[in-house]
Order: C-alpha cells, then sequence, then structure tokens
C-alpha cells in the first residue's frame, strides 16, 4: 500500500471520528431527557481454537470509534494489504463506541454503564443488552467470568455503594429480578418452582412480568449468589459454535426505590429500573449444525432477534419520519419485554459483540448492520415519580377488591354447602354427551347424503349409457340386461341409505325436542347462580355449534346440487349430439337409396325443424338467461332431460324405425321408449327407477293414449305450463310437438340446453 492511500486513508478515519465527537455527547442528552439509542461494539480476541485454524483477525477498531471489517478473501498474510483501499467487501462502521480485543470489562462498564446508575437512583429506566452471535462473547460482557466479573455485577456493586454514601439521607430498596426467555416461554430464574410467566402492560408501571419473583437486595454477596445460583438454571448446551452457548435470553432487573427520610406520607418516591440483558445467540442455522431441539431453539432464538430487528427499523423509520409508525414489539416475548426499552420511557445500550474469527465473517457483518442501524433510534425518558399517597390509594383499592371478592366467594360456599344435592359436573356431562350424539347423527344424515349424490351419479351414468345400448342393440340385448340389473343395484343402495335419513332424521328431531328439558331439570334441581348461567353458556354454545354444523351440512348439499346440475347438462348435451346424429342418418338413409322419405316422416322432419328455428328465435338468449337466474321454474326445467314416454302421447299402429347402423330387435312393436326418462326436478331416483322398471317389464306394446291437445306436452306439460301459458309462441311448439308425435312414436328430448335454448329431439323414429 502506498503511503500516500495510507495518509488517505487516516484522514478518513480522522473525519469519521471528529463527526462522532462533534455530535451532541450522549451522556449528557441521555441527562437532559431525549436521546437516541447508545450503540456500542465490542470484538473479543480469537481464542486458541480459532487462531489454530486462522490466527489473522478480520475485525480492527480505530480510535476507540471505527470497526474495521476485513474481506477473508483478501490475503491477510500480507500486512500492508491490511488497510488497502476499495477492498470488494471491506467494511467501515462508525460507533458511539468500539471496544477492541484489548479492552478489559472495566473500560466497557465506564463507557456503556456507570453513567446510567446515575439515572437509575434518580427516578429514570435504563437498559443494557449485549447483542451479537453465538459465541461473539455477549454472557463474557454481562456476566463475566470469576475473575474478570461483566456488567451484571459490577453495576450491583456500583449500586451499592452509592446508597451507602447516600443512606445517611434517604430510605432505598433495592430489588432484584432475574428471568429467562427460553423458546418463548418466560421463566423465573430466581423461583424454579413458578412454571412460565406472563408479561404484561400496567399503565402505572409498564411492562411487567406477572408473578416474577422480586427478591431484597441486601448486600453485594447477597446479590451475587443470587445471580450465581440463577445463572446455574440458565439454558445453556454446547453447540458447534460454542461450548457453553445461552440457549435463552436472560434478563437481570435491578429496581431502586428511594425517599427522603424526613418526609412524611407525602413524599415522592422515586423508581429506577435497570435491565441487563444477555440475549441468546443470533446464528445461522448451517454455521451450527444444530439437530432436533438445538434448531427448534435456534428457530426461536433468530425469531425473537428477527422481531427484534423489526422493531428497530420501524423505530428507525419513526424517528426518522417523525410520523406515527407501527412498531410491532408483540411479534415475540423479547420484543414486548423490551417494548419500554427500546421505545418507551428508557436509557438504552446496545451492546454488539463481534468475533474477528475468519470463519464468523458473515455473523459480524450481520451484527454490526444490525447495530449501525439501531444508532438511529430516539428515545424519550422521564422520572418516575410516586408518591405514598398513590401507593396508599392504589393499595387501599386493591385491598377492596380483594375483600369483596372473598366476601363474594364466602357466599358461593355457603350457598354450596345449603346444597349439597347439586352437581354441576354431571350436568356437565349430560349436555356434552347430548350434542356428541346430536353431532354424530347429523354426521351420519350427511354421510348418507352424500352417498346419495355419489351414486346418483353413477346411475345416472350408466342410465345414459343404457339409453345408447338400448337404441343400438335393443332393450333385450344382454348388455342392456346387465346395466339394467346395475342399475337396479344402485337403486336399491341409494333407498337403504334414504331409510337411514329418515331414521336418523326422527332420531335428531327428538334430540332437538329435548334440549329445552335441561333448563327445566336445572330448574327443578334448584341450581343456582353462577352454576346455572355457566350450565346456560354451556348449552348456548353447543346450540351454536350444531348450527354450524347444519350450516356446513347445507352448503355441501348446495354444493352437490351443483355438480349433479352440471352432470346432467353434460348428458343433455351428449343427448342432443345423439338426437342429431340420428335425424342426420335418417336423412341421408333416404337420400342414399334415392327414395324420397315416407310422407309422415319427412313432414315429422320439416315440422321438427321449423319447431327448432322457432325455438332458436322465440326466446332471445339475453331473456332466458335472464329468466334462468331469476325465476325457479324456468331454471327447473333445465332438469327436465326428457319427457317420460309413459306421458308422450302415443300414435295409433305405428311401427319400429331403427337408427342407421342400429340392430332393430322392435319390429313387432309398435312403440317403444328406448329411453328411461327422467323428469322434472328428477334424479334417478328409485320412483324413477321403478318406472325404468315398468317399462322393461312391458313384453307387450301398448295402445298410445289420445294426445292432450290442450296440454301441449303431454301429461306432464304441467311442468312446461308456465312457459305455455304465459306464451303463445310456446303454445304453438307444443301443438307441432304434438303433430310430430302424433305422426311419429318418439322418444323425445325436451328441455333447456347450457345455452338456454328450448330444445326437442329423437332417439328413435317408429314408422306409422
Ligand atoms: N472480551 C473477551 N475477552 C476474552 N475472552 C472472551 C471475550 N469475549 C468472549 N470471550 C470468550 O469467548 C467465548 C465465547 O464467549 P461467550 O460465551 O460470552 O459468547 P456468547 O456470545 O455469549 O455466546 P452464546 O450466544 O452462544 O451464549 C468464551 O470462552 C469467552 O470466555
Amino acid at each position: 500500500m502506498s503511503v500516500r492511500k495510507e495518509d488517505k486513508r487516516k484522514k478518513e478515519i480522522d473525519k469519521k471520528s471528529e463527526i462522532l465527537e462533534t455530535e451532541d455527547d450522549h451522556i449528557s442528552q441521555m441527562q437532559q431527557g431525549a436521546s437516541k439509542i447508545l450503540v456500542a461494539v465490542r470484538a473479543r480476541p480469537l481464542t486458541k481454537k480459532e487462531s489454530a485454524i486462522n490466527d489473522k483477525p478480520l475485525v480492527h477498531v480505530l480510535e476507540d470509534k471505527v470497526v474495521i471489517l476485513l474481506d477473508p478473501s483478501e490475503d491477510l498474510s500480507v500486512p500492508e494489504e491490511i488497510f488497502r483501499q476499495n477492498r470488494s467487501r471491506e467494511k467501515q462502521y462508525a460507533f458511539d463506541y468500539s471496544f477492541s480485543k484489548d479492552c478489559n470489562q472495566d473500560m466497557v462498564y465506564e463507557k456503556t454503564t456507570k453513567f446510567l446508575i446515575e439515572g437509575v437512583l434518580n427516578g429514570f429506566n435504563a437498559t443494557v443488552f449485549a447483542y451479537g452471535a453465538t459465541g461473539a462473547g455477549k454472557t463474557y460482557t454481562m456476566i463475566g467470568e470469576f475473575d474478570s466479573p461483566g456488567l451484571m455485577l459490577k453495576t450491583f456493586l456500583e449500586v451499592f455503594s452509592r446508597i451507602e454514601a447516600l443512606s445517611g439521607q434517604r430510605d432505598y430498596i433495592v430489588k432484584l429480578s432475574y428471568l429467562e426467555i427460553y423458546n418463548e416461554i418466560v421463566r423465573d430464574l430466581l423461583n424454579p418452582s413458578m412454571e412460565t410467566l406472563e408479561i404484561r402492560e400496567d399503565p402505572a408501571k409498564g411492562v411487567i412480568v406477572a408473578g416474577l419473583n422480586e427478591i431484597l437486595a441486601t448486600s453485594p454477596e447477597h446479590v451475587i449468589s443470587s445471580i450465581r445460583n440463577g445463572n446455574r438454571r440458565r439454558t445453556s448446551e454446547y453447540t458447534e459454535a460454542n461450548e457453553t452457548s445461552s440457549r435463552s435470553h436472560a434478563v437481570l432487573q435491578i429496581v431502586v426505590e428511594h425517599k427522603d427520610k424526613a418526609s412524611g406520607v407525602n413524599a415522592e418516591i422515586l423508581v429506577g429500573k435497570l435491565s441487563l440483558i444477555d440475549l441468546a445467540g443470533s446464528e445461522r442455522a448451517s454455521n451450527t449444525k444444530n439437530r432436533g431441539i438445538r434448531l427448534i431453539e435456534g428457530a426461536n432464538i433468530n425469531r425473537s432477534l428477527l422481531a427484534l430487528g423489526n422493531c428497530i427499523n420501524a423505530l428507525c423509520e419513526a424517528s426518522e419520519k417523525g410520523g406515527k409508525v407501527y412498531i410491532p414489539y408483540r411479534d415475540s416475548k423479547l420484543t414486548r419485554l423490551l417494548k419500554d426499552s427500546l421505545g418507551g420511557n428508557c436509557r438504552t445500550v446496545m451492546i454488539a459483540c463481534i468475533s474477528p474469527f475468519v470463519g464468523a465473517f458473515e455473523d459480524t457483518h450481520n451484527t454490526l448492520t444490525y447495530a449501525n442501524r439501531a444508532k438511529n433510534i430516539k428515545t424519550t425518558v422521564h422520572r418516575n415519580v410516586v408518591n405514598v399517597q398513590f401507593h396508599i390509594a392504589k393499595y387501599t383499592s386493591i385491598i377492596n377488591q380483594l375483600r369483596n371478592e372473598v366476601s363474594e366467594l364466602r357466599a358461593q360456599l355457603i350457598s354450596k354447602k345449603a346444597e349439597p344435592s347439586m352437581n354441576i359436573e354431571k350436568f356437565l356431562i349430560e349436555l356434552s354427551t347430548h350434542f356428541q350424539e346430536e353431532a354424530e347423527t347429523r354426521k351420519n344424515i350427511f354421510q348418507s347424503e352424500q352417498n346419495i349424490s355419489q351414486i346418483s351419479f353413477t346411475m345416472f351414468a350408466r342410465q345414459f349409457e343404457l339409453e345408447k345400448v338400448v337404441a343400438e342393440k335393443g332393450e333385450k340385448s344382454a348388455q342392456a340386461i346387465k346395466i339394467y340389473d346395475e342399475i337396479n343395484l344402485l337403486k336399491n343402495t341409494i333407498e337403504s341409505h334414504e331409510r337411514q335419513i329418515t331414521i336418523n332424521s326422527g332420531f335428531l328431531e327428538d334430540l332437538e325436542q329435548r334440549r329445552p328439558k335441561f333448563e327445566e331439570i336445572w330448574n327443578r334441581q334448584g341450581i343456582t347462580e353462577p352454576y346455572l348461567s355457566q350450565l346456560h353458556l354451556e348449552l348456548k354454545k353447543n346450540i351454536m355449534n350444531m348450527n354450524s354444523l347444519e350450516i356446513q351440512r347445507k352448503e355441501n348439499k348446495a354444493q352437490l346440487v351443483i355438480k349433479k346440475k352440471d352432470m346432467y347438462i353434460k348428458i343433455l348435451e351428449e343427448q342432443l349430439k345423439l338426437r342429431d346424429n340420428i335425424i342426420g342418418n335418417t336423412q341421408q338413409f333416404f337420400q342414399d337409396k334415392s327414395i324420397p322419405p315416407p310422407t309422415a316422416i319427412s313432414k315429422a322432419l320439416k315440422e321438427l325443424k321449423t319447431w327448432d328455428e322457432l325455438n332458436a328465435h322465440s326466446i332471445p338468449d339475453e331473456n332466458l338467461s335472464k329468466s334462468f337466474k331469476g325465476s325457479p321454474k324456468i331454471k327447473s326445467n333445465m332438469m327436465l332431460p326428457q319427457l317420460s314416454n309413459s306421458r308422450i302421447p302415443k300414435p295409433k299402429g305405428s311401427i319400429s324405425l331403427s337408427p342407421i347402423g342400429g340392430k332393430s330387435n322392435n319390429k313387432a312393436i309398435k312403440h317403444i321408449s328406448p329411453t328411461p326418462t327422467l323428469r322434472k326436478h328428477e334424479d334417478p331416483s328409485p320412483m324413477k327407477m321403478k318406472e325404468i322398471s315398468h317399462i322393461r317389464s312391458k313384453s307387450k306394446p301398448k295402445r298410445a293414449a289420445k294426445p292432450n291437445r290442450t296440454n301441449s306436452i303431454g301429461s306432464n306439460s304441467s311442468d312446461l305450463s308456465t312457459i305455455s301459458s304465459s306464451n303463445e309462441k310456446k303454445t304453438k311448439q307444443g301443438r307441432l310437438y304434438n303433430n310430430i308425435a302424433e305422426k311419429i312414436s318418439l322418444s323425445p328430448y325436451i328441455g333447456f340446453a347450457r345455452d338456454g335454448k328450448f330444445r326437442g329431439g329423437l332417439l328413435k323414429l317408429n314408422k306409422l
């Protein structure tokens, strides 16, 4: 490195230091009430193990302020390369204080914590927390080692010595608490019997941990032994990155309360709190090679540190913009606990601990970035002053509240004694059993309904197949009989499910009628408050559960109906295609043979064409779609794939005409409908199957009934009467249809297709 370059670099560093020095002294800022968070960085020395791998440190501290993080990819064996400019990944940072590996515990204590004690004794809150990757030196800084105690012990020693000096004029109380947050659970390190603790916000005290043990600190020795005991209980484990890695965040709190000895009950009490926090190490899972529970711990630690980072970012934004910014304190227990320290009434010091080891470059870089960001947080502090009157008033109200509770409990106890037979447990069990039964019955009904739907789908598909097979091979063909038998089997299964639904519905009705009886029984048994309210609440809750089950059931049922309709539409479209094919083939047949079709057939075909055309124009699509949406009657016609053969007026003396390519077994049959049919609203239900069965059993042809001309589309026309009576054109359609039906015996398909058009079709023509 050239001399000129080195000079330039030195100048830059001096300039940075100058900037920092010309800034308002943070300590005086803090003492005035408003200040930025104080951020210090502490670099530890390389451990023996690390030196054996690579003894060149990546971190260098200049002028107690500036930290330089070198790029590990550079050749560190060349001394002059260390400060080479413009390294690709080399970073420089300036902090309020930067401690090199040579700084001892006292130096760190002097600059970061000692000055806070004055404030705590004057009724201010303060927090010092150590942040950094695992193994970076946080515990060493906060707790320290036997021969080099850390900030926690040093602070207590200072507090006691200051109190001693002032105890002539003032009464002091020093309280101590020590907790850890492990896997998002708060535990009391001074009272291991306490399980988990809750963090709350108290309007007067700010963030508090409910139930946390606060011991009176009587002497430095007492404090030291308490902290040591707490440390032993703290969760720490061996990890790849640190032999005794702290797996939890540890929070030691010192509360100092004091008042003037000479003042009476109206004396002002100053309450100052100092929190000293040793955070668990931030770590990259890949680095620590942790598995199982260690990995979960790591995830929780990182989660809370991430939450801390988010809070720091949001607080910086709030400081920069000056506006209202949401601070996500509630994202973790740690940030909830640090709420006062970061954004509230607190003077805060962050000590970012970093490792100089080559292998820790990424972690060190992250920590420095984090710390650099935190410099921008501003806090506003005010003194905590309460007077004795305040305390007395507060205690009086608490005592009154407790008295009321006790007398209420006493009264309840007396009434309980007067009613030895009252057994609320018994009634609760009865309620629960009853509603379990209700829920079970509902479930069974729903299951049966679902089964029916599923089978109906299958049956409908088989029915359609049957139509095709009958049209092609005849109704007595082996294939048709096989399908028919299958359909019959499905029909029986549906019937059995229907029976089950009937039984269960009756049972459910019974159960529902029994509900009010519970209240009658409770009244008869003389259940009194608060038990009665509890039982009523339980009943209400269960009824609401049942209602929600019922809504769910209806919703599912509606979905099934929609699915079924979609399927019917598909099948209808198939049928229409089939019809068109047959008509086309029939016409082709006559054309190919160069013979004119029988007059009746050509007339019928012509009429059918006219009818189709008429339909195509009679109801504009737009209107149809409107009525489809709005009118349940028209909508319901969608469900009318075919008119029942039995309802079609049958012409006299008809003979069968098979579709081209199909085998005709029906020469002797004067009229036949090969198609089992469905009516409006009709699923392939057992009723319908009876009809199919009836058709099948007919070995002799029947005489067709006279067409009913007033009811244009047979006896089932009531289904379509809305259309025919309200629309003259539709009546015309009906007449045309009947004309065709008179001349040709057919299996008509009739209904609305997906495009909303009214359609009719022939599957099989029977010669007159
Ligand atoms: N400033 C220092 N001087 C000398 N040794 C140090 C210093 N800082 C840390 N060490 C040593 O480095 C090792 C790791 O430090 P420490 O346990 O404090 O890390 P940590 O950040 O608390 O790790 P973890 O998050 O895993 O608990 C320890 O052996 C400790 O003695």
